[in-house]
Protein backbone atom coordinates (compact mmCIF):
# COMPACT_ATOMS: atom_id res chain seq x y z
CA UNK A 1 0.00 0.00 0.00
CA UNK A 2 1.22 3.48 -0.78
CA UNK A 3 1.23 6.17 1.89
CA UNK A 4 -1.21 9.06 1.35
CA UNK A 5 0.22 12.15 -0.32
CA UNK A 6 1.42 14.41 2.50
CA UNK A 7 0.24 17.46 0.52
CA UNK A 8 -3.43 18.29 1.15
CA UNK A 9 -3.59 21.53 -0.85
CA UNK A 10 -1.40 22.43 -3.79
CA UNK A 11 -1.52 25.86 -5.42
CA UNK A 12 0.72 25.70 -8.50
CA UNK A 13 1.73 28.54 -10.79
CA UNK A 14 -1.41 30.51 -9.97
CA UNK A 15 -1.90 34.01 -11.33
CA UNK A 16 -4.92 36.27 -11.07
CA UNK A 17 -5.29 39.47 -13.05
CA UNK A 18 -7.78 42.26 -12.51
CA UNK A 19 -7.70 44.15 -15.79
CA UNK A 20 -4.02 44.77 -16.41
CA UNK A 21 -2.99 44.40 -12.75
CA UNK A 22 -1.70 41.14 -11.32
CA UNK A 23 -3.12 40.56 -7.82
CA UNK A 24 -1.19 37.28 -7.79
CA UNK A 25 1.61 36.20 -10.09
CA UNK A 26 2.88 32.64 -10.48
CA UNK A 27 2.19 31.66 -6.88
CA UNK A 28 3.13 28.19 -5.58
CA UNK A 29 1.97 27.09 -2.11
CA UNK A 30 1.78 23.53 -0.79
CA UNK A 31 0.00 22.87 2.50
CA UNK A 32 0.79 19.50 4.02
CA UNK A 33 -1.65 17.48 6.12
CA UNK A 34 -1.75 18.66 9.72
CA UNK A 35 0.21 21.82 8.94
CA UNK A 36 -0.71 25.33 10.04
CA UNK A 37 0.40 27.49 7.12
CA UNK A 38 0.65 31.24 7.66
CA UNK A 39 0.25 33.79 4.86
CA UNK A 40 1.54 37.28 5.51
CA UNK A 41 2.30 40.33 3.41
CA UNK A 42 1.67 44.06 3.30
CA UNK A 43 -1.63 45.62 2.19
CA UNK A 44 -2.50 44.66 -1.37
CA UNK A 45 -0.02 41.76 -1.42
CA UNK A 46 -2.70 39.34 -2.66
CA UNK A 47 -3.57 37.44 0.53
CA UNK A 48 -7.35 37.77 0.25
CA UNK A 49 -7.20 37.00 -3.46
CA UNK A 50 -5.33 33.76 -2.69
CA UNK A 51 -8.03 32.73 -0.18
CA UNK A 52 -10.82 33.55 -2.60
CA UNK A 53 -9.15 31.41 -5.26
CA UNK A 54 -8.86 28.47 -2.86
CA UNK A 55 -12.46 28.87 -1.65
CA UNK A 56 -13.73 29.20 -5.20
CA UNK A 57 -15.09 32.74 -4.92
CA UNK A 58 -12.65 33.84 -7.61
CA UNK A 59 -11.20 31.98 -10.60
CA UNK A 60 -7.49 31.95 -11.35
CA UNK A 61 -6.35 33.53 -14.63
CA UNK A 62 -3.84 30.68 -14.91
CA UNK A 63 -2.35 27.88 -12.82
CA UNK A 64 -3.91 24.98 -10.92
CA UNK A 65 -5.27 24.28 -7.45
CA UNK A 66 -5.48 20.68 -6.22
CA UNK A 67 -6.99 19.42 -2.99
CA UNK A 68 -6.60 15.89 -1.73
CA UNK A 69 -5.08 14.89 -5.05
CA UNK A 70 -7.79 16.29 -7.35
CA UNK A 71 -8.09 19.55 -9.29
CA UNK A 72 -10.66 21.87 -7.70
CA UNK A 73 -10.00 25.10 -9.58
CA UNK A 74 -13.19 24.78 -11.65
CA UNK A 75 -15.42 23.64 -8.77
CA UNK A 76 -18.09 25.94 -7.30
CA UNK A 77 -17.59 27.18 -3.72
CA UNK A 78 -20.29 24.91 -2.24
CA UNK A 79 -18.66 21.86 -3.80
CA UNK A 80 -15.33 22.81 -2.27
CA UNK A 81 -17.08 23.33 1.08
CA UNK A 82 -18.62 19.87 0.90
CA UNK A 83 -15.27 18.33 0.09
CA UNK A 84 -14.00 19.68 3.41
CA UNK A 85 -12.67 23.21 2.79
CA UNK A 86 -14.08 25.65 5.35
CA UNK A 87 -13.47 29.38 5.55
CA UNK A 88 -13.76 32.00 8.24
CA UNK A 89 -14.05 35.23 6.27
CA UNK A 90 -12.62 38.54 7.33
CA UNK A 91 -15.37 40.54 9.02
CA UNK A 92 -17.90 37.68 8.74
CA UNK A 93 -21.24 38.43 10.37
CA UNK A 94 -23.23 36.33 12.78
CA UNK A 95 -26.99 35.95 12.51
CA UNK A 96 -28.52 38.44 14.89
CA UNK A 97 -31.55 37.30 16.81
CA UNK A 98 -30.25 33.74 16.91
CA UNK A 99 -28.48 32.01 19.75
CA UNK A 100 -24.86 30.90 19.54
CA UNK A 101 -26.02 27.30 19.02
CA UNK A 102 -28.46 28.28 16.26
CA UNK A 103 -25.68 30.18 14.50
CA UNK A 104 -23.56 27.04 14.46
CA UNK A 105 -26.50 24.91 13.32
CA UNK A 106 -27.03 27.16 10.31
CA UNK A 107 -23.39 26.57 9.42
CA UNK A 108 -23.91 22.82 9.79
CA UNK A 109 -26.95 22.89 7.53
CA UNK A 110 -24.94 24.80 4.94
CA UNK A 111 -22.35 22.00 4.98
CA UNK A 112 -24.94 19.23 4.60
CA UNK A 113 -27.69 18.53 2.11
CA UNK A 114 -30.30 19.77 4.59
CA UNK A 115 -29.59 23.32 3.43
CA UNK A 116 -29.15 26.56 5.31
CA UNK A 117 -32.48 27.97 4.20
CA UNK A 118 -34.52 25.28 5.87
CA UNK A 119 -32.55 25.94 9.05
CA UNK A 120 -33.29 29.66 8.92
CA UNK A 121 -36.96 29.08 8.15
CA UNK A 122 -37.17 26.25 10.68
CA UNK A 123 -38.87 24.02 8.13
CA UNK A 124 -39.65 20.42 9.07
CA UNK A 125 -36.66 18.23 8.37
CA UNK A 126 -35.60 14.66 8.75
CA UNK A 127 -35.26 14.27 12.45
CA UNK A 128 -32.23 12.04 12.12
CA UNK A 129 -30.37 14.76 10.18
CA UNK A 130 -31.57 17.24 12.73
CA UNK A 131 -30.28 15.27 15.69
CA UNK A 132 -26.96 14.78 13.96
CA UNK A 133 -26.63 18.48 13.22
CA UNK A 134 -27.53 19.38 16.80
CA UNK A 135 -24.90 16.96 18.09
CA UNK A 136 -22.22 18.30 15.69
CA UNK A 137 -23.08 21.88 16.62
CA UNK A 138 -22.87 21.26 20.34
CA UNK A 139 -19.57 19.48 19.78
CA UNK A 140 -18.22 22.39 17.70
CA UNK A 141 -19.24 24.89 20.39
CA UNK A 142 -17.54 22.79 23.04
CA UNK A 143 -14.43 22.53 20.88
CA UNK A 144 -14.03 26.32 20.84
CA UNK A 145 -14.84 26.67 24.55
CA UNK A 146 -18.36 28.09 24.10
CA UNK A 147 -20.47 25.24 25.51
CA UNK A 148 -21.78 27.50 28.28
CA UNK A 149 -22.80 30.19 25.77
CA UNK A 150 -24.99 27.96 23.60
CA UNK A 151 -28.31 29.56 24.55
CA UNK A 152 -27.20 33.19 24.51
CA UNK A 153 -27.97 35.57 21.65
CA UNK A 154 -24.93 35.61 19.37
CA UNK A 155 -24.74 39.40 19.27
CA UNK A 156 -24.48 39.51 23.07
CA UNK A 157 -21.15 37.65 23.01
CA UNK A 158 -17.94 39.66 23.48
CA UNK A 159 -15.94 40.09 20.24
CA UNK A 160 -13.41 37.37 21.13
CA UNK A 161 -16.22 34.86 21.68
CA UNK A 162 -17.94 35.96 18.48
CA UNK A 163 -14.75 35.14 16.60
CA UNK A 164 -14.62 31.73 18.32
CA UNK A 165 -18.27 31.21 17.32
CA UNK A 166 -17.34 31.82 13.68
CA UNK A 167 -14.66 29.16 14.02
CA UNK A 168 -17.25 26.79 15.54
CA UNK A 169 -19.54 27.46 12.59
CA UNK A 170 -16.76 26.47 10.22
CA UNK A 171 -15.85 23.40 12.28
CA UNK A 172 -19.28 21.82 12.42
CA UNK A 173 -19.04 20.75 8.79
CA UNK A 174 -16.06 18.67 9.98
CA UNK A 175 -13.60 20.27 7.55
CA UNK A 176 -10.21 18.90 6.61
CA UNK A 177 -8.83 22.31 5.67
CA UNK A 178 -9.75 25.47 7.58
CA UNK A 179 -8.91 28.87 6.07
CA UNK A 180 -8.84 31.76 8.55
CA UNK A 181 -8.73 35.27 7.10
CA UNK A 182 -7.39 37.72 9.68
CA UNK A 183 -9.17 36.08 12.61
CA UNK A 184 -7.37 38.26 15.18
CA UNK A 185 -8.20 41.63 13.63
CA UNK A 186 -9.79 44.08 16.04
CA UNK A 187 -9.26 41.84 19.06
CA UNK A 188 -7.66 43.03 22.30
CA UNK A 189 -4.50 41.35 23.62
CA UNK A 190 -6.32 38.94 25.95
CA UNK A 191 -8.81 37.97 23.23
CA UNK A 192 -5.96 37.50 20.78
CA UNK A 193 -4.20 35.19 23.24
CA UNK A 194 -7.38 33.14 23.71
CA UNK A 195 -7.83 32.85 19.94
CA UNK A 196 -4.18 31.81 19.53
CA UNK A 197 -4.75 29.11 22.14
CA UNK A 198 -7.82 27.87 20.26
CA UNK A 199 -5.92 27.70 16.95
CA UNK A 200 -3.05 25.89 18.68
CA UNK A 201 -5.52 23.34 20.09
CA UNK A 202 -7.03 22.74 16.65
CA UNK A 203 -3.54 22.21 15.29
CA UNK A 204 -2.76 19.70 18.04
CA UNK A 205 -6.00 17.93 17.11
CA UNK A 206 -4.57 17.43 13.59
CA UNK A 207 -6.61 20.00 11.65
CA UNK A 208 -4.86 21.49 8.59
CA UNK A 209 -5.14 25.28 8.53
CA UNK A 210 -4.19 28.32 6.48
CA UNK A 211 -3.97 31.53 8.43
CA UNK A 212 -3.84 34.98 6.85
CA UNK A 213 -2.87 37.68 9.29
CA UNK A 214 -1.54 41.18 9.49
CA UNK A 215 -0.24 40.47 12.98
CA UNK A 216 3.14 38.89 12.24
CA UNK A 217 3.79 37.89 15.85
CA UNK A 218 0.43 36.10 15.94
CA UNK A 219 1.32 34.04 12.84
CA UNK A 220 4.92 33.31 13.74
CA UNK A 221 3.74 31.94 17.09
CA UNK A 222 1.28 29.52 15.46
CA UNK A 223 2.45 28.53 11.98
CA UNK A 224 4.63 25.59 11.01
CA UNK A 225 5.55 27.39 7.79
CA UNK A 226 4.85 30.83 6.38
CA UNK A 227 4.40 32.13 2.85
CA UNK A 228 5.22 35.82 2.43
CA UNK A 229 3.52 37.64 -0.43
CA UNK A 230 4.54 41.03 -1.75
CA UNK A 231 2.90 42.67 -4.76
CA UNK A 232 1.33 39.36 -5.73
CA UNK A 233 4.53 37.31 -5.68
CA UNK A 234 5.88 34.81 -3.16
CA UNK A 235 9.03 36.41 -1.78
CA UNK A 236 9.73 33.84 0.94
CA UNK A 237 8.42 30.49 2.14
CA UNK A 238 9.92 28.89 5.20
CA UNK A 239 9.62 28.15 8.92
CA UNK A 240 8.81 31.19 11.11
CA UNK A 241 12.33 31.59 12.47
CA UNK A 242 13.83 31.75 8.97
CA UNK A 243 11.10 34.13 7.81
CA UNK A 244 11.89 36.60 10.60
CA UNK A 245 15.55 36.58 9.56
CA UNK A 246 14.95 36.77 5.78
CA UNK A 247 16.33 40.02 4.40
CA UNK A 248 13.77 40.29 1.57
CA UNK A 249 10.97 39.91 4.11
CA UNK A 250 12.49 42.47 6.44
CA UNK A 251 12.91 44.92 3.57
CA UNK A 252 9.40 44.40 2.20
CA UNK A 253 7.43 44.07 5.34
CA UNK A 254 8.89 43.68 8.77
CA UNK A 255 10.97 46.84 8.99
CA UNK A 256 14.59 47.23 9.93
CA UNK A 257 14.20 45.95 13.50
CA UNK A 258 12.44 42.75 12.47
CA UNK A 259 9.01 43.86 13.71
CA UNK A 260 5.99 45.01 11.80
N1 LIG B 1 -12.05 42.78 -7.32
C1 LIG B 1 -10.91 43.44 -7.58
N2 LIG B 1 -10.84 44.28 -8.64
C2 LIG B 1 -9.70 44.93 -8.95
N3 LIG B 1 -8.55 44.81 -8.23
C3 LIG B 1 -8.57 43.99 -7.17
C4 LIG B 1 -9.74 43.27 -6.79
N4 LIG B 1 -9.46 42.53 -5.68
C5 LIG B 1 -8.16 42.79 -5.39
N5 LIG B 1 -7.63 43.67 -6.26
C6 LIG B 1 -6.24 44.15 -6.29
O1 LIG B 1 -5.40 43.04 -6.16
C7 LIG B 1 -4.31 43.32 -5.29
C8 LIG B 1 -4.29 42.34 -4.15
O2 LIG B 1 -5.41 42.57 -3.28
P1 LIG B 1 -5.76 41.67 -2.02
O3 LIG B 1 -7.01 42.22 -1.43
O4 LIG B 1 -5.74 40.23 -2.40
O5 LIG B 1 -4.53 41.98 -1.06
P2 LIG B 1 -4.37 41.67 0.50
O6 LIG B 1 -2.99 41.19 0.68
O7 LIG B 1 -5.47 40.79 0.95
O8 LIG B 1 -4.52 43.12 1.13
P3 LIG B 1 -5.09 43.56 2.57
O9 LIG B 1 -4.06 43.17 3.55
O10 LIG B 1 -5.21 45.05 2.43
O11 LIG B 1 -6.41 42.87 2.76
C9 LIG B 1 -4.48 44.76 -4.87
O12 LIG B 1 -3.71 45.55 -5.73
C10 LIG B 1 -5.95 45.01 -5.08
O13 LIG B 1 -6.19 46.37 -5.35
Amino acid sequence: MTAPDPVLLSVAGVSRRFGGVYALRDVDVDVTRGETHGVIGPNGAGKSTLFSLIGGHLRASSGTIAYDGARIDRAAPHRRARSGIAMVFQGARLFRGMTALENVMVGAHAATRAGALSAVLRLPRHSRDERRILAWSREALARVGLADWAGRPAEALPLGQQRALQVARALCGQPRLLLLDEPASGLRAAERAALAELIAELRTGGLTMMLVEHDVAFVTGLADRITVLDLGRVIAQDVPRAIRADQRVIDAYLGADGHE
